[in-house]
């Protein structure tokens, strides 16, 4: 029989280590951990280790050479069927590096060779109250201001591991299953009521369970089997709201609608696999008009002027919590680009091509495999579409300022590539373009 695998996430000192303590010492079953720091010295796994009980039958594993998520998928799965092999426990918890993606690390476990002897069964994301009150629900007036770089910062795929901490923090938050608000002692019950209704809205699907030093009972983080692969990948708050737009009529990710051909996670977005049993899924499919929150999408089949639309990315409202989707910017006119939006930084990201600039062929064999897929007979499936989710945010006004980047009728017969262009162009590049301040 396979052993269950709970995936532990969360950012850097959100309480992955207390929850985990807590639960080690409170729990009956034989539980075996793998833990992943990233850097040299494996803190965590020292103090785990410390305060548990070896010879209970816990095993802390520690996994040495940086971030599982990143590059070490492979030694992951070395690692937990070794652990398999050697060690009888009836469950393996898997702490993620603070800055590491859930999704990869989850898809070991389903995909990958892990999958035999593990069962996958839920992905918990830890959330430090406090924290993210005063970085997304409190109207940005409270909002870190580190002071940003004078002018938009380029990465390559190699250095892709520094994405902005705020887009790490809510990727945790959209792909998980169990949402953690720890150290809830630090929020008053306004703010912990704001912060759960933001939760809510970014990821519906999950269950939400508030909590002061990770004390939990054993059985709510380890009892239920609520995991779902393809559930998770579409449960997040962004995503719906382009569903609700129209835009993935055909179930499909809009991420993976355009020329994502050599991305190996293609077919799991095939069908629609909104999973109603789980989590706040119906209740919260219509995001809570409380606190102000409002979830709309953008969308338009004209080009964004690459200069005044990066002007607007680097002044965005702080009221803006979270805008994610495609854009569709001139001068760029193969790549398909990936626009990430979480605190006072903007991620842009070519994530792939546009069909419409594919050989005829090619076009036609995508475009079969894409029955919905909404084609202009001039820039076929160019577009940009968006996400937008906010507290307080006047999004006439935010719908009004990316109007105004769009190329004017002017621009639009002018020669795109003489504009002045901040935005990627290989595939898997990155631009940063940080707030004002
Ligand atoms: N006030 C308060 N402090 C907490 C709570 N939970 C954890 N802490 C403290 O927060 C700090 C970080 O907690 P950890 O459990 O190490 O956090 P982590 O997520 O494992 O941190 P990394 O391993 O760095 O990613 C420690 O000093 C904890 O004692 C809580 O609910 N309230």
């Amino acid at each position: 029989m396979s052993v269950p695998v709970t995936v532990l996430c969360g950012e850097l000192g959100a309480g992955k280590t207390t929850l985990l303590s807590t639960l080690l010492e409170s729990t009956d079953r034989d539980v075996a951990v793998l833990v992943n720091d990233v850097g040299d010295v494996n803190v965590d796994a020292d103090l785990v280790e410390a305060r548990t009980d070896l010879e209970g039958g816990e095993e802390v594993l520690a996994l040495e050479n940086g971030c599982i998520c990143c590059s070490l998928g492979g030694e992951l799965s070395r690692s937990v069927i070794r652990l398999w092999q050697e060690h009888d426990f009836d469950h393996l918890v898997v702490e993620a590096s603070g800055v590491g993606e859930p999704e990869p690390i989850a898809r070991q476990f389903v995909r990958g060779p892990a999958g035999g002897p593990y069962d996958l069964e839920a992905v918990v994301t830890v959330v430090d109250a406090r924290r993210f009150h005063d970085r997304f629900a409190d109207d940005g007036s409270d909002r870190e201001s580190d002071t940003p770089p004078a002018t938009p910062e380029r990465r390559g795929e190699d250095d892709s591991g520094n994405r902005p901490l705020a887009d790490l923090v809510l990727a945790q938050v959209e792909f998980c299953d169990l949402l953690v608000v720890n150290k809830c002692d630090l929020v008053d019950a306004a703010e912990r009521e704001r912060v759960v209704t933001l939760l809510e809205t970014l990821q519906p699907r999950a269950e939400i369970v508030t909590t002061e030093y990770g004390a939990l009972d054993p059985e709510d983080l380890l009892g239920v089997d609520r995991f779902d692969l393809e559930a998770a990948t579409d449960a997040a708050g962004w995503k719906r709201a382009l569903e609700d737009e129209g835009g993935a009529e055909d179930g499909t990710c809009e991420e993976h609608a355009h020329g994502h051909a050599d991305n190996e996670h293609d077919h799991d977005h095939e069908d629609d696999h909104t999973d109603h049993d789980h989590g706040h899924d119906d209740e919260h499919a219509h995001p809570p008009e409380r606190y102000g929150i409002v979830v709309d999408g953008y969308h338009r089949r004209r080009p964004l002027h690459p200069e005044r639309f990066a002007a607007l990315l680097s002044d965005l409202p702080d009221e803006l919590v979270r805008a994610k989707g495609l854009c569709w910017i001139a001068g760029r006119d193969r790549q398909a680009i990936t626009m990430s939006q979480a605190g006072d930084e903007t991620t842009l990201e070519v994530t792939g091509r546009w069909i419409a600039s594919l050989s005829e062929d090619q076009q036609e064999l995508y475009r079969e495999g894409q029955s919905d897929l909404e084609w202009d007979d001039t820039w076929g499936d160019r577009e940009t579409r968006l996400a937008l989710i906010g507290r307080g945010l006047d999004l006439e006004a935010l719908t009004q300022r990316l109007d105004d980047c769009l190329l004017t009728d002017a621009e639009l017969d002018a020669d795109w590539s003489t504009f002045e262009n901040p935005a990627p162009t290989g595939m898997g590049e990155t631009v940063v373009i940080s707030g004002d301040g």
